[in-house]
């Protein structure tokens, strides 16, 4: 019989609205904690791509491990998660929290209980974690920890007692939100005799050693050279190593019942590691698995081609590799007349977009066009069938169809009552209906709306930041399907309909969004050497049209003959912008033409 002791371990998860300072709070535990000497602090040392740190923004959970010495003298193992606090990744928190048996629920003291603190607090709840609530940024002036004390009581319904008041970034109070963690957080349970039961909580693939996945283990141990399986992929294979990170990746020798770490699996084939499949023995098996996660629903739908035809099978590829780390994206074979081979690609919300759009021109190098984002629309056709078109140019002729739903959700946006007109008629323009207001404080009002998802997906967020000046805060779920008036809007350049730039959209709205995107166009399509008419049109009928002028265009008329080298350097600069187009019919058109629909307002 081996014995071991979960008692001085504690598995939680870092939660909050985002920009509440999870990843500062991170650094500052991993400081405090001696994982990474001072002389070593980047700073938010969990968020490891290059976007999350441009950006500011966590986008993947990350699970590292620190040792704690704590006040009644014991040491303590904490498995750390750090998680994202963008609406579009609410899946990758609750994946965190499965492997947890606690969380810390942080709250920014200047701002109070947000949309995504109230999500957030929900999913910790539903998984029966305990929670620690911290209230942080008590350094600034404008802090009123108390007023979010009440909060945190009355609008979430958690003791707040026990919230730690910290600052994330001078350090106060970190050490009392440690105590406060060893005593609240339960340990982990679990048996390390029975057979192996472990969570995948994440996987990544590396060239060389294959799949990593990070795993939780409920019961039994893992050790390299062990033979296990994953029940819902049905895969064996043998243990490569195991490991935690510190957060460099640090081997062990054996990671055990209520630990979270890696395990190295040389799996070469992408698709055998599923996020939320169980890990247990080849031969000596666990009776059930473990309930694994809810599959993420893609919310919107773009297509994804790349500028350079020959690199199509680079992108699948890359697609291949990316499913591994993020297990939301879903994509299937598209044919654009303009833009060629591509794939028309899932993704929760635009922000995730960017961000794969970005990763696979990093790290696979690809140079890809991405075309109007669409939602999922049920087209019910006079032939009885119904079927789902994720695609503009999916739509049947409007004689065939009979009538189309589409995707409403249910939003809520939390704001300082004097935002109440501001953020209802935002919503009127976006043909949401507000359903109900409730005035949680003196200074906050909780609004419901219903709201069609692609009327979200454009640039309502944005709107309400800008009419709320920043105070508003949003969070939605998906709450069916609803019948409306849509019609494909088509553009064509030259004459010619280009079929990436067409868009599925309200007919009492397809108007003014004609004009807006024919406007908008006219400003991203260079000059030519011939006139070049813009026209948006509904079926037969031409509904907008502007011209972009012809303009002879010489790029060397302005060094006058004279230097060689600056003579190159245009030429070359030039070049570059041409990688940058893609030529339709005889059009040179920029990428950033086929997001126009983005950025036009209404
Ligand atoms: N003054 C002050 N600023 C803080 C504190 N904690 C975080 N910040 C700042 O708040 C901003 C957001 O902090 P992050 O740690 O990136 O927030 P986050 O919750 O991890 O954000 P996401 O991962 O994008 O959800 C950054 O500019 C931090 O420097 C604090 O205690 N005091």
């Amino acid at each position: 019989m081996t014995t071991f002791d979960t008692s001085h371990i504690r598995n939680f998860s870092i939660v909050a609205h985002i920009d509440h300072g999870k990843s500062t709070i991170s650094d500052r535990i991993l400081s405090l904690t001696r994982t990474v000497e001072e002389r070593d602090m980047a700073s938010q040392l969990l968020d490891t791509m290059d976007i999350e740190r441009e950006r500011g923004i966590t986008i993947k959970s990350n699970a590292v491990r620190v040792m704690y010495d704590a006040d009644d003298g014991e040491t303590y193992q904490f498995n750390l998660i750090d998680t994202p606090g963008h609406v579009d990744f609410t899946y990758e928190v609750s994946r965190s929290l499965a492997a947890c048996e606690g969380a810390v629920l942080v709250v920014d003291a200047t701002q109070g209980v947000e949309a995504q603190t109230v999500s957030n607090a929900n999913l910790a709840m539903n998984a029966n974690l305990d929670i620690v609530p911290a209230i942080n940024k008590i350094d600034l002036p404008s802090a009123h920890p108390d007023e979010v004390r009440a909060e945190i009581e009355d609008e979430l319904a958690i003791p707040a007692d026990d919230a730690v008041c910290v600052s994330g970034k001078t350090g106060e109070g970190i050490h009392d939100l440690l105590e406060a963690i060893v005593v609240l957080v339960s340990p982990p349970t679990g048996d390390i005799n029975a057979p192996l039961k472990a969570l995948i909580l994440d996987s990544y693939f590396d060239e060389y050693r294959g799949v990593v996945a990070m795993v939780r283990i409920f019961d039994g141990s893992i050790t390299k050279g062990d033979e296990l399986h994953m029940m819902q992929a049905n895969y064996d294979f043998l243990v490569d190593g195991v490991g935690v990170k510190r957060p460099a990746e640090t081997p062990v020798d054996e990671l055990s019942v209520g630990e979270v770490g890696f395990v190295v699996t040389g799996l070469k084939d992408p698709e055998a590691v599923r996020v939320g499949d169980t890990l247990t023995g080849a031969s000596r098996r666990c009776p059930a698995p473990l309930p694994g996660y809810r599959e993420a629903k893609p919310m919107v739908y773009t297509g994804l081609f790349p500028i350079d035809n020959k690199d199509y099978e680079n992108l699948r590829d890359a697609l291949d590799k990316l499913h591994v780390n993020d297990p939301s994206l879903v994509w299937t074979p598209e044919t654009s007349a303009a833009l060629g081979f591509g794939f028309r690609v899932g993704f929760l919300g635009l922000l995730h977009m960017e961000v794969v759009k970005e990763r696979l021109e990093r790290e696979f190098d690809l140079g890809l066009i991405a075309t109007s984002p669409s939602v999922d629309y049920h087209v019910f056709k006079t032939d009885g069938d119904m079927i789902a078109v994720r695609s503009p140019q999916d739509l049947p002729e409007p004689v065939n169809i009979e009538h189309i739903e589409e995707p409403f959700l249910r939003a809520s946006i939390i704001c300082p009552p004097e935002f109440t007109g501001a953020v209802m008629q935002l919503a009127i323009e976006h043909r949401g209906i507000t359903t109900d207001m409730v005035h949680l404080t003196e200074r906050s009002v909780e609004m419901h709306f219903d709201i069609p998802l692609a009327e979200l997906i454009l640039d309502f967020f944005d709107q309400l930041k800008s009419r709320t000046k920043g105070y508003a805060s949003l969070d939605y779920e998906f709450s069916g399907y609803r019948e409306a008036d849509l019609v494909r809007l088509d553009i064509l350049l030259a004459g010619d309909e280009v079929d990436a730039l067409s868009f599925i959209v309200h007919r009492d709205k397809a108007y003014a969004l004609a004009r807006g995107l024919c406007d908008r166009l006219k400003e991203i399509i260079p000059r030519q050497l011939f006139e070049v008419p813009i026209q948006g049109a509904i079926g037969n009928k031409i509904i907008a049209r502007s011209t972009v002028k012809a303009r002879r265009k010489d790029v060397l008329a302005k060094c006058y003959g004279g230097d060689i080298s600056r003579k190159r350097k245009l030429l070359e600069k030039q070049k570059e912008g041409k990688r940058r187009m893609k030529a339709i019919g005889s059009v040179e058109v920029p990428q950033e033409a086929f997001l126009a629909i983005l950025k036009v307002d209404d």
